[in-house]
């Protein structure tokens, strides 16, 4: 297993780090006063908003700041670990299938022999085996989060490396899912196939493979998000056929979460 151990002190990143969380956190709150004062939406932040009404079980009796932190916590919980995500998944998806054009004609017979005419339900995405196939292979060679962090609680020896308390460890899960001795001499390789048979089938040792992260955090939406992708690759293989626009450049680009740097345009025509 690869490890980055580091000591977290206070140092100027940590500020910048800081100061950022900060900024977000008040860009939060200025939506949600905008909110407040304009409208009532049925939608996802107005249901946040209700449940900080109630929040003094976790954060203690309920104060101004107990209710802006519950606001923040749960809106940068769910837009932000949960939106752009899944968002730059199903872009990687698409420019995969775009590039193996064999992969996007086996994922649209799928799709049609399942669903018809008919819009995707709960059943018949749980049938689409060559699509989820496709969506892990996706999040194992690009996954939007390239390391899952864990910090010592206390001093502990893991085999013969001793890890102070107060030491993070990041566990770099894009190298982890790209080894050769784990998947094999085409890890580098787009091959959905290895999931054939699960993760059990595809890697040497199962636990590298960790998009979702592992262990009691592991991915709270992981599920959903699985639905998602699903739900957004099936509408879109149905109508359309797409290839990558030759102006397309490769660059995936690590910024939060792994993205292509450039975009990715598609060709797209109907199917
Ligand atoms: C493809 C999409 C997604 C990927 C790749 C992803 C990945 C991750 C990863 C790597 C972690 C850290 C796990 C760990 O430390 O072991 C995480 C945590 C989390 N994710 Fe996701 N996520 C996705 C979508 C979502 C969605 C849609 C939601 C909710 C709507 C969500 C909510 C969360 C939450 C709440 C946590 C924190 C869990 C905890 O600390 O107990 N994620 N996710």
């Amino acid at each position: 297993m690869i490890c980055i151990f580091y000591r977290f002190l206070p140092s100027k990143n940590n500020r910048a780090m800081w100061k950022l969380e900060e900024e977000i956190n008040s860009m939060i709150l200025k939506v949600v006063k905008q909110r407040t004062e304009a409208s009532y939406e049925k939608d996802l932040l107005q249901m946040v908003l209700e449940g900080a009404k109630s929040c003094n079980d976790y954060y203690g009796p309920s104060t101004n700041s107990s209710h802006d932190k519950f606001i923040v916590d749960n809106c940068k919980n769910i837009y932000f670990a949960g939106h752009e995500t899944t968002a730059i998944t199903a872009t990687w998806s698409l420019m995969l299938l775009a590039a193996h054009p064999e992969w996007q004609a086996r994922a649209r017979a799928e799709v049609l022999e399942i669903c018809g005419d008919s819009p995707p339900d709960a059943n018949m995405l749980r049938n689409m085996k060559t699509l989820t196939m496709v969506i892990q292979e996706t999040l194992r060679l690009y996954p939007p989060a390239a390391f899952v962090i864990r910090a010592a609680l206390e001093d502990i020896t893991f085999k013969d490396i001793m890890i102070s308390k107060g030491m993070n460890i990041q566990i770099p899960v894009s190298i982890l899912q790209r080894q050769c001795d784990l998947w094999g001499p085409d890890a580098h390789k787009f091959n959905p196939e290895r999931f054939a048979h699960g993760i059990v089938g595809a890697c040497k040792t199962p636990q590298a493979y960790m998009p979702f992260g592992v262990g009691p955090h592991v991915c709270a939406g992981q599920h959903f998000a699985m639905t998602e992708l699903k739900v957004i690759l099936t509408l879109i293989l149905s109508k359309f056929c797409f290839s990558l626009s030759p102006g397309y450049e490769h660059s995936p680009a690590f910024r939060l979460v792994i993205v292509p740097e450039h975009g990715v345009t598609l060709r797209v025509r109907t199917a």
